[in-house]
């Protein structure tokens, strides 16, 4: 589906959608449970790969008429799978499925569609080896078709940080189920590491311990998944948070503001897109208690953005850096471009059809806002959502209509993400419709 954005001014409130990472974990937590009740998920394409994995494992997902999901659980012993597991686009189901299918007695077979097997996987199958597992790529290469032999008993397993530190968050679900627990040794820095936080913080909340080490992460074996009350209510995503809050920032009529609801604070790195916005000169308010950030149209300046621990800000930082004065350097880039797509990549040369002026370095990503007029054009989205959403923020102050290719790839998180928009007042035109 072609998407064209038309320069438009927004106004008004939008909900944001829950959080896809607590969402990936709470399912697969009542998977590893006997069950549970899961409230306020986020429904979308990834978020069915991983309802799709604990079926496979002998667990069942009831979507109830309120929204919420009833699950019933493998209870920490996964059946072998009757069927390969398609884990679609998810990189998130990809990792923590892989680490669940090493509890299983038999084999696992994991694929993805052609990004997910790409992307690698490698790290996680060492790993899988170490703990007396057998885990390999049907290619040799580290990626998927992956085919994963169990059970583990668990052990120490060291694995690099700077990957993706989905691969920890995989061996601390699994390594709860196991006998003797499992201790992760980082080898170099982790990156990503707010996400490590959120496992923990959804892992307590399921009434399984895990915790920091000095060499990295342990937890215990033996312990059993099931969340207070029997339920677990879901937080809003802050990554998704980041467009509607930047279409507010460029984009608010005057005298207006936007106002992103759900907004409640979470263990999410992502929430950093508030301090960001703020340092370029954003007018935005976060009233925690209440969940809401409001934000008005304000001039931005560039600024200077570490997004090692905030992977999935950098196309919206890119897209701000396109708008902003002066010079926006994302630094500390390299693990963007293990993603769906190169996504340092994509947002330099995507935006550089709308005129930004962009350099390009391995972990540093400069746009140049005093050398950019952005006028519209057709982009292509890379079927990544996070591009497809960022390239639609840029839209909204080029000059002319931007017309982005593979909009519907916004399935993956924000399904009604162009619903969204339109009701705020952006000039959304899909397909020629
Ligand atoms: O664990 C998670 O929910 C995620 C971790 C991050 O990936 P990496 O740890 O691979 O950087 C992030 O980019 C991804 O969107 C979601
Ligand atoms: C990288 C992402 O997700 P995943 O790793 O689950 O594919 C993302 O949502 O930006």
């Amino acid at each position: 589906m072609n998407v064209e954005i038309s320069p438009s001014q927004v106004r008004g409130a939008a909900a944001a959608p829950p959080s896809k990472s607590y969402t990936h974990r709470a399912v697969l937590a009542a998977g590893y449970a006997d069950g549970a009740t899961v409230r306020d998920p986020l429904t979308s394409a990834d978020i069915r790969a991983t309802m799709r994995a604990v079926e496979a494992f002998g667990g069942s997902v009831a979507e109830e008429a309120d929204g919420s999901l009833e699950i019933e659980g493998f209870d920490g012993r996964p059946d072998v799978p009757a069927d390969v597991i398609d884990c679609a686009n998810s990189g998130t189901t990809m990792r923590l499925v892989t680490a669940a299918a090493a509890l299983a007695d038999g084999g696992t077979v994991l694929t993805g569609d052609e990004s997910l097997r790409s992307r690698p996987q490698g790290p996680l199958l060492d790993a899988i080896e170490q703990l007396g597992g057998s885990a390999r790529s049907t290619r040799g290469n580290g990626q998927a078709p992956l085919v994963i032999d169990g059970p583990i008993a668990g052990g120490t397993a060291s694995i690099p940080g700077d990957v993706s530190s989905q691969f920890i968050s995989a061996l601390l679900f699994a390594g709860a189920a196991t006998d003797e627990g499992v201790e992760v040794d980082l080898e170099t820095e982790l990156k990503s590491a707010p996400y490590v936080d959120i496992t923990i913080e959804l892992l307590s909340a399921f009434g399984v311990d895990a915790r920091r080490t000095d060499a990295g992460f342990a937890v215990d074996g033996g312990q059993s998944y099931a969340p207070e009350g029997g339920e677990y209510a879901v937080p809003g995503d802050f990554s998704s948070m980041s467009y509607l809050l930047a279409a507010g920032a460029v984009a608010a009529e005057d005298g207006g503001a936007v106002d992103v609801r759900g907004a409640q604070p979470s263990a999410q790195g992502d929430s950093a897109i508030v301090g960001v916005l703020e340092d370029m000169g954003a007018a935005i308010d976060w009233d925690r208690d209440a969940g809401v950030i409001s934000v008005e149209r304000s001039d931005l300046s560039g600024t200077t953005v570490d997004v090692g621990d905030t992977p999935d800000l950098l196309p919206t930082i890119a897209a701000l850096g396109a708008i902003a004065d002066g010079d926006t350097r994302i630094e500390n880039c390299e693990h963007v471009r293990y993603k769906e797509t190169d996504r340092v990549s994509a947002m330099a040369e995507e935006l550089g059809k709308m005129g930004a002026s962009v350099t390009e370095e391995r972990d540093v990503l400069t746009i140049h806002g005093d050398e950019t007029e952005l006028s519209g054009a057709t982009v292509e989205g890379r079927k990544d959502h996070r591009i497809v959403m960022s390239l639609a923020v840029a839209g909204l102050v080029a000059d002319g209509p931007t017309t982005i290719r593979g909009g519907e790839h916004v399935d993956v998180s924000f399904p009604n993400f162009f619903e969204t928009i339109e009701e705020l007042g952006v000039d959304v035109v899909r397909d020629g419709s």
